[in-house]
């Protein structure tokens, strides 16, 4: 398994804002991570990451093939996060340096974790911005960030995720901030992306119709805990509990 996930809490002093989550995905597999605004997706993705707010605490085990994340060192974390463990999150402007070109943005993520030239890494940089489909790669690598459109710079930011050809690519919203065409093309080239790499993908959403093209598997959050997983089809076509049939009768997937 890529990643392990069992009995992961996180706290908030007393408070259990998490509770005792166990999971596994895959290397290829696309798990979606479903649930209601405030069910604990996030937390779960940001334990995993690390990257929990201040004041919070995670227990249990999260192993990346096959080595503990939880409570490993903050230097050992970084160096593992942006080589073996990537994230797209819902906003792109957080994940970019606004202050440099976006094209040495990605050939700095390559040579963080490579011993390629500087020479290579643009190279590798402008292929990869090439491979998102961005128009004109060679020009569009000199842009600063505010110059791209919201979707060109998810696009980067993508670019920079994949750049390493992570073990696992955790994606929290990663559309939600974008038009519902340009939308359909970011989630394709997540797929592409993970299928060439045999990424496992950990997809956060609670968008149904999304979930039903992206994954193949699904996990139903509901306070912090797991309620409900199976196949997307059959959890969204045979729902067993009760909060999931209320989250598909809430959604508008059969419109979409
Ligand atoms: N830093 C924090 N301190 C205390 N409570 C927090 C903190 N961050 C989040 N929470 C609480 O933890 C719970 C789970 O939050 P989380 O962000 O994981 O939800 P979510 O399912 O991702 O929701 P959304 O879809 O709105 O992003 C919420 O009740 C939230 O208010």
């Amino acid at each position: 398994m890529t990643l392990e996930v069992s009995e992961l809490s996180v706290h908030a002093g007393a408070h259990a804002l998490v509770r005792e989550v166990s999971f596994a995905v895959g290397a290829g597999e696309r798990v979606g991570l479903i649930g209601e605004s405030g069910s604990g997706k996030s937390l779960t993705a940001s334990a995993v990451m690390g990257l929990l707010p201040e004041g919070l605490r995670a227990s249990g085990s999260a192993k990346l093939t096959g080595t503990e994340l939880l409570g490993a060192p903050e230097r050992e974390l970084s160096r593992r996060r942006g080589r073996d463990l990537a994230m797209v999150f819902q906003e792109p402007m957080t994940a970019l340096n606004p202050l440099m070109r976006v094209g040495r943005q990605v050939a700095e993520a390559i040579r963080l974790h490579t011993r390629k030239s500087r020479r290579a890494a643009h190279e590798a940089a402008v292929a990869l911005l090439d491979a998102v489909k961005l128009p004109d790669p060679e020009q569009l690598a000199r842009a600063y960030p505010h110059q791209l459109s919201g979707g060109q710079r998810q696009r980067v930011v993508l670019a920079i995720a994949l750049a390493n050809d992570p073990a696992l690519l955790i994606c929290d919203e990663p559309t939600t901030a974008l038009d519902v065409t340009v939308q359909a093309q970011v989630l394709d080239l997540i797929l592409t992306g993970v299928a060439e790499r045999e990424t496992a993908l950990l997809f956060i959403t609670h968008d149904l119709a999304v979930v039903a093209r992206v994954c193949t598997r699904v996990l139903v959050m509901f306070e912090g805990r797991i309620v409900e997983e199976g196949s997307t089809s059959d959890v969204l076509t045979r729902p067993r509990h009760d909060y999931t049939k209320k989250l598909l009768a809430a959604s508008d997937l059969e419109a979409a």
